[in-house]
């Protein structure tokens, strides 16, 4: 198993390069089973486990894809099942966003249950009841989820209870080719659902108001393939900007879009960073102390969840006491283990963490408990005395490309090593080239 070597100390600087973004790509990728003819031709994907994984199911579902340098092309026009298999949903839980797009367009679909992982039991009551909303008819037996719907699924008014990415996604992605009008109301107003959107209405798709509480969608009879430019990784470039941040570093992370990192980027201001938003990204620099701040999860335009880690990991680093709350996901504390292995002193209250700032940082051997988890863990490695040790890097592959190299690339004393070869020696432009060759034969 590959683990990443980091060796604390050194101030980050230069530039590095945001890729498409991981929670934008997966919905659209789904999506793409809506066109029934012409082909998608997605650019700026990132060659991740978790692209592969959603590929691998569409493929398994007959229908043909090609990547190369980080362009995806999907022609769905042949489509011989609208199953999706326990092995591919249990990798990733996004594949559940087949269901949404499979409904709509074959009127049946048996989807694995995608169940709970290490950040929460993560329900999907919500995209069923909007599936129910519209007409299907939902069964659940032998850990898959049959919905059907007797001709097409009808437009409807859904309330969500929470305001769910995914589901907001999955309803969205149905509701396309459903007959009639659909509102979906406490919509979820991610930058990733208006990708979303904007993919849909080039394929033919009748949607507004994305990006807002409330999404009005217009089912129409048809879509068609088109092209499309998936939006940059905000959660990448904010764990850059942290990066810069927790090492004194001066770090431009080209192609974040400032928009989509608002709360983010006010909270580093906060705590004495500068951050200075420009037209193609965000030029992060520290060169004073840190200051404690306190941060509540929420949903968008709320500080994310899935940025939760990488600040703690900063806020270990400043001088006082902060108190992080999660309230998207009810149990992403499992960093807080590692990094007490760190010598951090965090306490759990509940849905808060309470860090101390100021404790000196040693390098340890940890595990990334989810892939923001272990972003964190080489985040705070970057300051820790000696070497840091981080396993399980199979949750960092499947959201972030060559992140060692982009750090390596940064100044940072960080190596990736595989034990039977012992260390990989990775020059930062061979890593940079297409990595990712997946077997679309
Ligand atoms: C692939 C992708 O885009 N993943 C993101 C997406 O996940 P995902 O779409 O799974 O997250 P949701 O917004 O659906 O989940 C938010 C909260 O709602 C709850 N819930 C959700 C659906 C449902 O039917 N019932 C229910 O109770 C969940 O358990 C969770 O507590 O948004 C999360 C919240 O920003 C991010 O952390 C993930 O990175
Ligand atoms: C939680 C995340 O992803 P997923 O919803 O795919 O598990 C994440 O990207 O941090």
């Amino acid at each position: 198993m590959d683990k990443i070597i980091v060796r604390g100390g050194k101030a980050l600087s230069g530039n590095v390069k945001v890729s498409g973004a991981k929670n934008a790509v997966l919905p659209i990728i789904a999506a793409s089973i809506l066109a029934e003819e012409g082909t998608c031709v997605i650019s700026d994907v990132p060659a991740l486990d978790d692209v592969r994984t959603i590929c691998d199911l569409l493929k398994s579902m007959g229908i043909s894809l090609t990547y190369d340098h980080e362009v995806l092309t999907v022609n769905a026009a042949k489509l011989t099942s609208v199953e999706a298999s326990y092995e591919l949903v249990r990798k990733m839980r996004a594949s559940f966003l087949v269901m949404g797009p499979l409904l709509a367009r074959q009127g049946r679909a048996r989807v694995a249950l995608p169940g709970g992982c290490a950040i929460g039991t993560r329900p999907i009551d919500q995209h069923l009841k909007g599936f129910e909303a519209m007409g299907a008819k939902i069964e659940i037996g032998q850990g898959y989820i049959e919905a059907s719907v007797e001709g097409r699924l009808k437009g409807a008014k859904i309330y969500l209870d929470i305001a769910s990415v995914g589901a907001t996604e999955n309803i969205m992605m149905a509701a396309a080719l459903a007959e009639g009008t659909t509102v979906i109301e406490n919509a979820a107003e991610e930058p990733e659902i208006v990708d979303l959107a904007n993919f849909l209405n080039r394929m033919g798709a009748k949607i507004r108001g994305a990006g807002t509480g409330s999404i009005r969608i217009e089912g129409v009879d048809k879509m068609t393939g088109c092209t499309h430019c998936v939006i940059p990784d905000r959660i990448e470039a904010g764990t850059f900007m942290v990066a810069a941040a927790i090492t004194g570093g001066d770090v431009f992370v080209e192609g974040a879009i400032c928009d989509h990192l608002k709360s983010v980027t006010a909270k580093l201001r906060e705590m004495g960073v500068e951050v200075d938003e420009q037209e193609n990204g965000i030029r992060v620099r520290r060169t004073g102390a840190l200051k404690a701040v306190d941060l509540k999860t929420l949903p968008y335009p709320g500080f994310p969840t899935d940025m939760q880690s990488q600040m703690m990991a900063l806020l270990l680093v400043s001088e006082g006491t902060s108190i992080v709350t999660e309230t998207v996901f009810e149990n992403r504390f499992m960093h807080v283990e590692e990094f007490r292995r760190m010598n951090a002193n965090i306490k759990i209250e509940g849905r808060s963490a309470i860090v101390e700032g100021g404790s000196k940082l040693t390098g340890s051997k940890v595990a990334a408990t989810d892939l923001r988890a272990g972003a964190a863990l080489v985040l705070a490695g970057l300051v820790s005395d000696g070497e840091t040790e981080v396993s399980a890097l199979h949750h960092i592959d499947r959201g972030y490309v060559n992140f060692t190299e982009k750090l390596l690339a940064l100044g940072a004393d960080v190596e990736r090593v595989t034990p039977e070869s012992k260390t990989r020696e990775v020059s930062v432009s061979e890593s940079m080239k297409v990595s990712f060759s997946p077997n679309f034969a």
